[in-house]
């Protein structure tokens, strides 16, 4: 397993009367699987990709990283776990300006003490359809194209797994897919493991797996998810959530 989380907890505030932003969540994230989590908002998707990212602590439970326990790793060791082994792509890029697409993408290694090999940031360019641009700035590229920038970014270190925000949430439906099978070929091609938050049916159909979270719980899975089936549990969820019959403890 690239990660797995067990009987993960997150209580924000009091311990007994805060709120259990996950409560309870046990999960695995196989080597060069893509898995979708969803849920309405609120729900714990960014708390559990911030546990995972060791930016934040849960309250119970534990975080393994191909196979280390990072639980109570102490904060610089937590730094580095997310410099060298976790990669992020998030929905407005979050590319630094003043850098080429090249240099953004060398950027993690940097932080880390590595050299920077410019045939890897190359190779990665390539990849994903920019080696043309390589010498440009963030403000040169389309959206789509800062995008594929940041995905590059993401895969540079070669991350035990890439945590992934919305990142079709600012694009147009067209670039939104060529985002999205981008994804999807480094799951199954290069044997990237990927976790993407989304609120889209669409998007969520290019996963291998989608999670459902309703109130900090797993409230269903499903394998080879298709538009509608994913929409179809959406609704489901949302009229559970409405009617109050998924906060039953
Ligand atoms: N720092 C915090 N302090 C207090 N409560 C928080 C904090 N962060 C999140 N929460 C609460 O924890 C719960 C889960 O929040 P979280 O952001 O993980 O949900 P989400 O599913 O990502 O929602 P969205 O789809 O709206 O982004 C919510 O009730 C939220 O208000």
């Amino acid at each position: 397993m690239a990660v797995q989380v067990r009987r993960l907890v997150r209580v924000y505030g009091d311990h007994q009367l805060g709120v259990r932003a996950l409560d309870g969540v046990d999960l695995g994230f196989a080597r060069g699987s893509f898995t979708a989590v969803m849920g309405p908002s609120g729900s714990g998707k960014s708390t559990l990709l911030s546990c995972v990212a060791g930016l934040d602590r849960p309250t119970e439970g534990e975080i393994l990283v191909d196979g280390e326990n990072v639980t109570f790793w102490n904060e610089e060791a937590r730094t580095q776990l997310r410099r060298e082994r976790i990669g992020f792509v998030f929905q407005s890029f979050h590319l630094m300006p003043y850098l080429t697409a090249a240099q953004n993408v060398a950027l993690p290694l940097r932080l880390a003490g590595r050299k920077a090999d410019p045939r890897l940031v190359r190779t990665l360019l390539e990849h994903v359809g920019l080696a043309e641009r390589a010498g440009h700035l963030p403000a040169e590229l389309s959206g789509g194209q800062q995008q594929r920038v940041a995905i590059a970014r993401a895969f540079v270190t070669s991350p035990a797994v890439v945590l992934a925000d919305e990142p079709t949430g600012a694009l147009d439906s067209a670039t939104a897919k060529d985002i999205l099978r981008l994804l999807r070929g480094a799951a199954s091609d290069l044997g990237q493991t990927i976790v993407m938050v989304t609120h889209d049916p669409v998007a969520a159909s290019y996963a291998d797996r989608v999670v459902f979270l309703v109130d900090g719980r797993i409230a269903g899975q499903m394998e080879h998810p298709t538009v509608d089936a994913v929409a179809g549990q959406l609704a489901h969820l949302d009229q559970l959530v409405a009617t109050g019959a998924a906060v039953t403890r």
